[in-house]
């Protein structure tokens, strides 16, 4: 159905659109149930609790390299080696003036040292070490408390959990992690033309691939996917099924979205309250897509064609899902890259289509027979993302770029 019939907003420009589904999201979000999780497991879940240094980090002055520990002031000159400190090692010693400890890199700098001095930079000759050349005091040692003091706040609740910071956890002793549950994406694919995986369709028919395609978005955004049967173009049943999708924390349908006379997913939302925020947008594939609630779910109209979904997915859906997980920001990192051979659109709606990212970090455009040619994405490790203002784009041109 047509946003005019409708009575919606005219189309938006892809950020708009973004913005809306960011904004009415944030606006209705609760904090999610949360649920503890050994470590291990906690790759790619949200965090619930906020995490506090347990210690100073560096607890104690570190050395950054493997070299000789000194105190600054007596740089350049020669010093006595009066013994050694390794990593792992508490170190007894104290250096006096015209002293150096040797010391390896992550080895704590013993008492009276400040400077560490590169072992490349210096000259041994039996107990003696020769450094030629003068530092800075505190050269090449990371001091006590810079990285965090004790009880600082180094992970905010609402981040998700990347490697860097399963680092960060285990580095201060968390074998356990409170994270946000997921969220449950209702997933509820429409058109009478659907099979399911397993039955060979007639030649008027088509396999369900959506229901999957989406499946696998929402398990990659850190969501649980709740697949639903196939709607067929039936009001009554569509409504039913949709019912039972509003029981979940995000309803994604696909289909029965454009101006088609069995296109019917708008109106059996509609008998249901939903309140639309937008409903066609300026984007390739993706133009009729839905963003909406009802009965305080929020819900997507994907259009049916395979590639239309996936895109609307990623760029729209993604975000509502992340929010709803406890992510504070989720991003959509859309780059720049040059593209490898011109390329032409007519200008008006911003492009996603399926591009070739290669070894130099050129780009180019895989030709496709139009967004229901899944297999053209395959071949695809990227989107092409146009500027809908820019009709003709050389070789070499900057063009925006989105990881697939
Ligand atoms: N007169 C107009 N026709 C169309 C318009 C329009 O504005 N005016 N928009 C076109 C665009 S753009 C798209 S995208 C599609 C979206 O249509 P619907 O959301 O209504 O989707 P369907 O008509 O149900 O299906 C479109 C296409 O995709 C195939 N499909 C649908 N579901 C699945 C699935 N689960 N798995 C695999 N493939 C699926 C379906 O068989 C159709 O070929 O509308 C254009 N038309
Ligand atoms: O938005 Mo449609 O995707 O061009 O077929």
């Amino acid at each position: 159905m047509a946003a005019a019939t409708l009575g919606i907003v005219e189309a938006l420009s892809f950020l708009k659109a973004r913005s809306e589904v960011l904004a009415r999201v944030r606006a209705a979000r609760v904090t999610p149930h949360m649920e503890f999780l050994p470590l291990e497991q906690a790759t790619g879940r949200v965090l619930a609790e906020p995490a506090f240094a347990d210690r100073d980090y560096p607890p104690e002055p570190r050395s950054m390299r493997d070299g000789f520990a000194v105190r600054a002031a007596d740089l350049p000159g020669t010093f006595t080696i009066v013994g050694e400190v390794r990593a792992g090692q508490s170190s007894d010693c104290r250096v006096e003036p015209g002293e150096a400890v040797e010391i390896m890199t992550g080895a704590s700098v013993p008492e009276g040292a400040d400077t560490v001095v590169m072992v490349e930079h210096t000259t041994v000759a039996g107990d003696r070490v020769d450094v030629p050349k003068a530092l800075e005091m505190g050269a090449n040692v990371n001091p006590q408390g810079r990285d965090a003091v004790a009880g600082a706040l180094i992970l905010r609740p609402g981040i998700r959990l990347g490697y860097a910071e399963i680092a960060l956890l285990a580095s201060i002793g968390q074998a356990e992690v409170a994270v946000y549950k997921r969220p449950r994406v209702a997933i509820l694919a429409t058109g009478d033309e659907l099979v399911e995986v397993e039955t060979k369709p007639e030649p008027h028919q088509i396999r369900n691939s959506n229901t999957w395609s989406l499946a696998a978005q929402v398990i990659r955004a850190g969501g649980e996917a709740v697949v639903l049967p196939v709607a067929p173009d039936e009001l009554e049943i569509t409504k039913e099924l949709i019912a039972n999708g509003l029981e979940c924390d995000v309803l994604l349908l696909s289909g029965g979205v454009s101006a088609g006379k069995y296109d019917l997913v708008e109106t059996a939302l509609h008998s249901f309250g939903a309140e639309m925020y937008f409903d066609r947008v300026l984007i390739q594939p993706g133009q009729p897509c839905v963003f909406g609630q009802a009965q305080g779910t929020f819900f997507f109209g994907l259009p049916g064609n395979p590639a239309s979904t996936m895109v609307c997915f990623e760029i729209f859906a993604r975000a509502a899902l992340e929010l709803i997980s406890g992510v504070v920001e989720p991003m959509l990192a859309i780059t720049g890259a040059q593209l490898k051979s011109p390329f032409r659109q007519k200008t008006g709606l911003t492009r996603f289509l399926p591009a070739r990212l290669d070894e130099e970090g050129l780009l180019t455009p895989i030709g496709w027979s139009g967004s229901g040619d899944i297999a053209a994405l395959t071949r695809a490790n990227a989107y092409l993302v146009s500027d809908p203002e820019k009709g003709e784009y050389a070789a070499g041109d900057w063009i925006g770029v989105m990881a697939r």
